[in-house]
């Protein structure tokens, strides 16, 4: 015996309340489902009907078990003891919907009473009570199924209600499930579209990892080259600490041969005289090559020591021709070049840069060349005078004994003796060319009235020479000092005459003060290189000067005389030596008196017009050159 039982599950709609999950359950019976059967039993007509279990609210069908064996056809009569059986196989018929239950179970009509024949009636009597039992307890059952049916149509009802909500519920859920599929493919989207940002975030783990890695070797790679080059840097401190030690070594024999460089150098000049004597012989202008003027016979030895002057001389009616012979330390040709006159020179501006006072002037007749020697064209390579290729040398020279520890500082000062008075050349250096030449012509009228606008002062413990009032420029590099010879040049007081178309009326001072200090050695120096264009000395009549150019060659002569006198004094080793005769001597009193190297170029022309002069000139200079000044000192701490 079996019983189908529905299961419904309510599920309450606890996403929407939140409220705790509850569950509705109930069983109900199918009764569409049950098959109810009338079984005979194999030896009578037993029917068994299954009860109701009321408690479990559950309705067991009645079923029967069908006879196996002699199953009574209808009509079939039964025999004598048999009871007639005057339906069909009987079966429970369950009609739900019309709720009829008729009871089809084979009614056994006892008939009419007879009388009992045999045993057999009785048997059969007692079956029939029997039977009735059994269809009373049949009928009971169909009141219980009734009543079960009754029940279940309660159940039905209560389903009927239940159904559309759970209907409704059924349908939010499968539109929440929706919703939640729709929020999970959504978040299944944005998960794939993290899974890729993942990936490629991985991928780009990955590749910075490998730099990383790579980094890693690099930077293990440059730690080992590090140490390798620490310890490279360890040997070479030591290498060069020894070195350091070899270089100072070096330093100080350099220093000790520098020394003694200088001592023989200077016994070279000494040896050679203190006022050194060269001459220069001008060529040819072109103007004068063009006029064809006659040239005086000036012969040069080979050795470049003597020079030969021949002069024809009447002489009882007889033509005579006189030479003389000057000697000198050094003769310049027509065609020596300004290098070869400096690379004489040069030594001298050495000199000044080791702590000596050099002197060094030009001296020779109007025209000779003396301007052209000693400033030449600044500009030009080739024609640049003494005074900017010394200034090139000094620079050259300091910067050299830089590495030695010397350490120097240049200064300039650039003047001009005219008509006895001095007057500075670099005064409103920074004014146009225009204003500087008023003021210039305006502060000489004024000299003429008030000559110690610049004066010359002696310190007599340095026996240096020192003007007063006159600008001293610093000069740091050469193109400066160009600029400032070119504005001095500017100002310098020229003009034409018949010797010379453009004629210096005055004597030029170029004084270069070189003061150095050794950090190294605790040396200082303090020398000087005094560079000086002399005026020429002038055959008034010959060069045809009248009223301010008679004046200014008066001047010039009476200056070039003093010098003459005062170097013959000294040549003559007079007790008294008047230095202040003169401007030019004044100046020069330190330079010729002993503690200064002199040099003296003396420039002579080539002309025969002007041989009478060349002559005078060369006697001067040979003069000059026999003049002993003594021996120069330097000045500093060596
Ligand atoms: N070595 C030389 N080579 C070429 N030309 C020269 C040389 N020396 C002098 N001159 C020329 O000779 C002329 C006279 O020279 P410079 O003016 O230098 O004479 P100076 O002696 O200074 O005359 P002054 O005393 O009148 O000033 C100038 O035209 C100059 O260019």
């Amino acid at each position: 015996m079996s019983s189908t039982t529905l299961r419904f599950e309510m599920f309450p709609r606890e996403y929407k309340t939140n409220s705790k999950r509850k569950r509705i359950t109930e069983e109900i019976p199918t009764n569409r489902n049950v098959k109810q059967k009338t079984v005979f039993n194999s030896t009578i007509g037993n029917v068994s009907t299954s009860g109701v279990d009321p408690e479990k609210n559950r309705t067991k069908i009645a079923t029967y078990k069908e006879a196996p064996t002699k199953a009574l056809a209808p009509g079939r009569k039964i025999p004598l003891n048999n009871v007639v059986v005057s339906n069909n196989n009987t079966h429970t018929q369950s009609n739900e919907k019309k709720n009829n239950y008729k009871d089809t179970t084979t009614t056994i009509n006892p008939g009419p009473s007879r009388p009992i024949i045999n045993s057999n009636d009785a048997n059969i009597m007692a079956e029939i009570i029997k039977l009735r039992a059994e269809t009373a307890q049949c009928k009971e059952q169909l009141t219980n199924l009734r009543r079960e049916t009754a029940e279940c149509k309660e159940h039905n009802k209560v389903i009927e209600t239940e159904f559309p909500r759970l209907r409704d519920e059924l349908a939010q859920v499968k539109r929440d499930h929706e919703t939640m599929l729709d929020n999970i493919g959504q978040a299944k989207m944005q998960a794939n579209i993290y899974a890729e940002d993942l990936k490629v975030l991985n991928e780009q783990l990955d590749a910075i990892n490998r730099e990383n890695n790579k980094f890693h070797e690099d930077v293990l790679k440059l730690k080992k080259d590090l140490n390798h080059k620490n310890d490279k840097i360890v040997e070479q401190k030591s290498l060069q600490e020894s070195l350091l030690k070899q270089i100072q070594e070096n330093y100080d024999s350099l220093r000790v041969e520098e020394n003694t460089r200088k001592e023989l150098h200077n016994q070279l000049l000494d040896l050679k005289g203190n006022i050194r004597v060269m001459c220069r012989v001008r060529p040819c202008t072109n103007k004068e090559r063009e006029d064809q003027i006659e040239l005086a016979k000036l012969e040069c030895s080979d050795n470049k020591r003597t020079i030969k002057v021949s002069t024809k001389r009447l002489r009882l009616w007889q033509v005579q021709v006189e030479t003389s012979t000057y000697e000198f330390d050094h003769i310049f040709g027509e065609n020596a070049n300004q290098n070869e006159i400096y690379s004489e020179l040069s030594p001298l501006v050495q000199s000044a840069i080791d702590g000596y006072n050099v002197c060094i002037f030009a001296y020779g007749q109007t025209g000779s060349g003396k301007t052209y020697t000693m400033e030449g064209d600044v500009s030009s390579p080739e024609k640049k005078g003494m005074i900017p290729r010394a200034i090139d040398e000094i620079f050259d020279k300091i910067k050299n004994l830089e590495k030695l520890g010397w350490n120097f500082g240049v200064y300039v000062q650039y003047i001009e003796i005219y008509n006895e008075s001095i007057q500075d050349l670099l005064v409103d250096e920074d004014k146009t060319y225009k204003d500087r030449k008023k003021s210039y012509k305006d502060r000489k009228k004024s000299c003429k009235e008030s000559k110690d606008l610049c004066k010359i002062v002696y310190n007599e413990n340095t026996h240096m020479t020192i003007i007063e009032n006159a600008e001293r420029h610093k000069i740091t590099r050469k193109k400066d000092m160009e600029n400032l010879l070119r504005k001095a040049s500017e100002c310098r007081s020229k003009s034409s005459t018949n010797s010379n178309s453009v004629s210096s009326r005055s004597h030029g001072v170029f004084i270069l003060h070189l003061e150095g200090e050794n950090t190294l050695g605790n040396m200082s120096s303090q020398g000087s290189l005094s560079l000086i264009d002399l005026a020429g000395s002038e055959n008034i009549d010959k060069s045809g000067s009248i009223g301010n150019q008679m004046t200014e060659a008066q001047n010039i002569n009476k200056s070039l005389f003093y010098l003459r006198n005062v170097i013959q004094q000294i040549k003559d080793k007079s007790n008294y030596v008047n230095y202040r005769d003169s401007v030019l001597t004044s100046l020069l009193k330190y330079s010729l008196g002993g503690t200064a190297k002199v040099c003296m170029l003396v420039n002579v022309s080539p002309l025969a017009d002007s041989v009478n002069e060349t002559k005078k000139s060369l006697t001067f200079g040979q003069t000059a050159r026999k003049t002993h000044v003594g021996t120069a000192s330097r000045s500093g701490r060596f």
